[in-house]
């Protein structure tokens, strides 16, 4: 199957749309999907076993974002080092710093929370990644700012990492519309079971 190109201001007027129309269809997902963040956690155990003391990222949920914290509390619970981002001032890649259940946090932009600059900098080698809409093809539509493309890019300059994209059943879309830029998820967990992106 080959997509259209489209050119740069077709691309982002057709992510703006997919934005708009997405974030409207999670916020009718969060409300009517129960125990979701349980069954995310369930199915995320069920596919993927990373070793103690794998650093992994999580997120701290905003908006209607599926809750990762259940998932985040069980790796931590078997020995994985948990990590949330930091929108840096540059806006560049964003950074990762440790992070552990019931640790307190301090307001970061666009109405983020982020662990203060106390806590130590730390490179995931397993990403759970918030997002809006993706595909099967492994694609993935965020809020704009390019943060998680620049960073996986960046991270997968030096190593091999796993990124899974983190998001209701619902939020899956037939193709996400995407450039260059785009960087592709290696998997999707969401609370209906785990979608393995094999090239
Ligand atoms: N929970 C969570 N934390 C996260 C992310 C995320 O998607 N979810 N991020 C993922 O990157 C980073 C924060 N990036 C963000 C980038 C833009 C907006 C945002 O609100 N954008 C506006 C438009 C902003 C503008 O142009 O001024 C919007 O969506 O209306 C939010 C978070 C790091 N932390
Ligand atoms: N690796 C990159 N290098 C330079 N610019 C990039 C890179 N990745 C994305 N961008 C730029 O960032 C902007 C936003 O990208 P995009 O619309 O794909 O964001 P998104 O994936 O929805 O958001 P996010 O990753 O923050 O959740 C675009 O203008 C894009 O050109």
């Amino acid at each position: 199957m080959t997509d259209p190109i489209l050119d740069p201001e077709e691309l982002s007027r057709a992510k703006a749309e997919l934005r708009q129309r997405m974030a409207r269809q999670r916020e009718a997902l969060a409300a009517d999907t129960a125990d979701a963040a349980n069954r995310l956690a369930m199915h995320l155990s069920g596919a993927v076993a990373p070793s103690s003391g794998t650093v992994v990222s999580g997120y701290w949920p905003m908006r209607d974002e599926i809750d990762p914290r259940p998932c985040l509390t069980a790796l931590w619970s078997a020995g994985c080092r948990i990590a949330l981002p930091v929108v840096p001032d540059d806006k560049q890649a964003l950074i990762f710093r440790a992070w552990e259940p019931d640790e307190e946090l301090v307001p970061g932009p666009y109405g983020t929370s982020e662990p203060g600059p106390e806590a130590e900098v730390v490179y995931p080698t397993l990403l759970l990644v918030p997002l809006l809409a993706f595909d099967r093809r492994g694609r993935r539509l965020g809020y704009g700012g390019g943060y998680y493309d620049r960073t996986l890019a960046a991270l997968r300059e030096w190593q091999t990492i796993q990124a899974i994209g983190v998001a209701f059943a619902g939020q899956e879309v037939d193709a996400v519309p995407a450039g260059a830029h785009d960087a592709l998820l290696n998997g999707f967990v969401t609370e209906a079971g785990f979608i393995d992106i094999s090239e």
